[in-house]
């Protein structure tokens, strides 16, 4: 396929201007459906607002429905994106982004919802969200997905059970455990951290979408359905980190995505990694503000533990209890960058958001959880299926990484020649259903090299 824009190399960004395609279809049905989900919720929290704040409360709730209408409006007639208003800390950034939209084109044309990448509309569209609540004091603060999210966990007790029961046993007889049983534990919860990202809301368009069995029995049948499994190079890595310097100290950085049952099958395998002595350190990284529906808050993050703990089920009570004392140590963190709410590619993340860069070169081994991770990742083009992910990476290289992503958005590289072709005429929606998956890592090539790292 030739799909090469005017910059040598790369292909074009996936948009809503190629009538019919994935993206055409989320701007056009997707995210109005979210977006009225987002003023009914409003809505029904009139009396909330009413009880926490008075008259001022309920005038908050109008306002911010009729900048939410006025914004389904501009999203559906295709018009301008705007600038932001709201004077928080990532404002100008998002103007100036803007800007760079408006140089790509012709001065007659403005960036729209309908020609403009999907990628930056559809990040646009959840910051749109946070300003129309941001410009009303009182309401602020509202998480306008809380509801769907802490459904979603509780839709799936039966599965947190057993993944939580899981790890119990596992953890009883780690210490001695030969290395290759350790491998097999470990890519064990790879893959169940791996198919946690099935549980998303944001493709569902917000409704039910838990996982209701045991994770750890349908893992062999659905094997068959990793396009690419680079997970013994995510275990030697992590092996050889160990080996390297007097002391290692390992860290392994986590890019969340979806709270619910995604979130707790991450902290599973965080929890193996640090019991197990392959990993010293976590650092979980979350958005800072509500998105894409389903992802990880701070909040989240902290409710899903409390949640644990106080559940009365023995071994989801004791990863609970765990989880709160790695916290309370230091061998846990939570940080939440803005640059993860942002529309930019990651391969502008060393330009734009030099700190978040240099942290993440400190990791041994960094997990990008999810669609939109791998979206960002691969810049959200149109690349042929054969590229290497090295090249769609386009330089974004702080340290070995590796994406633990099920296919809902159709870029995906780094297959060999014809799968792409034979899985479009078995499946034709291989790459939107949620139904394969992939584990694919790269390593630079100076990485042994990296004094910080030893
Ligand atoms: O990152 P996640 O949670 O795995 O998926 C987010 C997601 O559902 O949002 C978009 C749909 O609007 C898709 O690109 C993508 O599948
Ligand atoms: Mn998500």
């Amino acid at each position: 396929m030739a799909a090469h824009a005017s910059v040598i190399d790369v292909p074009w960004s996936l948009s809503a201007k190629f009538v019919g395609s994935f993206a055409y279809m989320t701007v056009k049905d997707r995210l109005p459906t979210i977006l009225t989900k987002v003023i009914d919720t409003i809505h029904r929290n009139k009396n909330k607002f009413f009880e926490e704040h008075g008259e001022e409360g309920v005038q908050a709730e109008k306002r911010t429905i009729s900048l939410l209408s006025k914004l389904r409006n501009e999203l559906q007639t295709d018009k301008p994106i705007l600038e932001l208003e709201d004077g928080m800390a990532d404002t100008d950034l998002w103007n100036q982004y803007l800007q760079k939209q408006q140089e790509l084109l012709d001065k007659q044309e403005a960036p729209s919802w309908f020609k403009s990448p999907w990628l930056y509309v559809e990040c646009y569209m959840y910051r749109r969200i946070q300003e129309s609540l941001h410009l009303n004091p009182p309401v602020s603060d509202f998480d306008v997905f809380k509801e769907a999210k802490t459904q979603s966990y509780f839709e799936s007790q039966q599965a947190i059970k057993a993944i939580c029961t899981h790890l119990h046993g596992l953890l009883e007889g780690v210490e001695g455990l030969p290395d290759s049983q350790l491998q097999g534990h470990f890519l064990q919860l790879l893959q169940v951290s791996l198919w946690g990202n099935r549980c998303d809301l944001s493709i569902s368009a917000g409704k039910e979408n838990a996982q209701k069995c045991s994770p750890i029995d349908s893992l062999e049948e659905l094997k068959h359905f990793i396009l690419v499994d680079d997970s013994s190079m995510v275990w030697s890595t992590l092996m050889n980190s160990n080996m390297s310097g007097e002391k290692p100290q390992v860290r392994v950085d986590f890019i969340l995505d979806n709270a619910g049952f995604e979130l707790v099958t991450d902290l599973v395998l965080a929890d193996f990694l640090v019991s197990s002595g392959l990993a010293r350190e976590i650092c979980f990284h979350g958005k800072s503000i509500p998105w894409f529906v389903s992802d990880t808050t701070r909040k989240d993050f902290d409710w899903t533990i409390k949640q644990t703990l106080a559940t009365n089920h023995r071994w989801v009570s004791w990863c609970g209890a765990r989880w709160q004392k790695y916290m309370k140590d230091g061998v846990w963190s939570f940080h939440s960058h803005l640059f993860w709410t942002l529309p930019h590619e990651f391969c502008d993340m060393a330009a734009d958001a030099p700190d978040l860069h240099n942290f993440l070169q400190q990791s041994h081994l960094i997990l990008f959880k999810g669609d939109l991770n791998y979206r960002k990742l691969t810049s959200d083009r149109a690349w042929d299926h054969t590229v290497p992910f090295q090249k769609a990476l386009r330089g974004f290289e702080p340290a070995p990484l590796c994406s633990l992503r099920t296919l809902k958005a159709n870029v995906q590289v780094g297959l060999p020649p014809g799968r792409g072709e034979d899985l479009t005429a078995q499946e034709p929606d291989w790459m939107t259903g949620g139904r394969f998956a992939v584990v694919q890592f790269f390593c630079p090539s100076n990485e042994q090299q990296n004094p910080r790292r030893k």
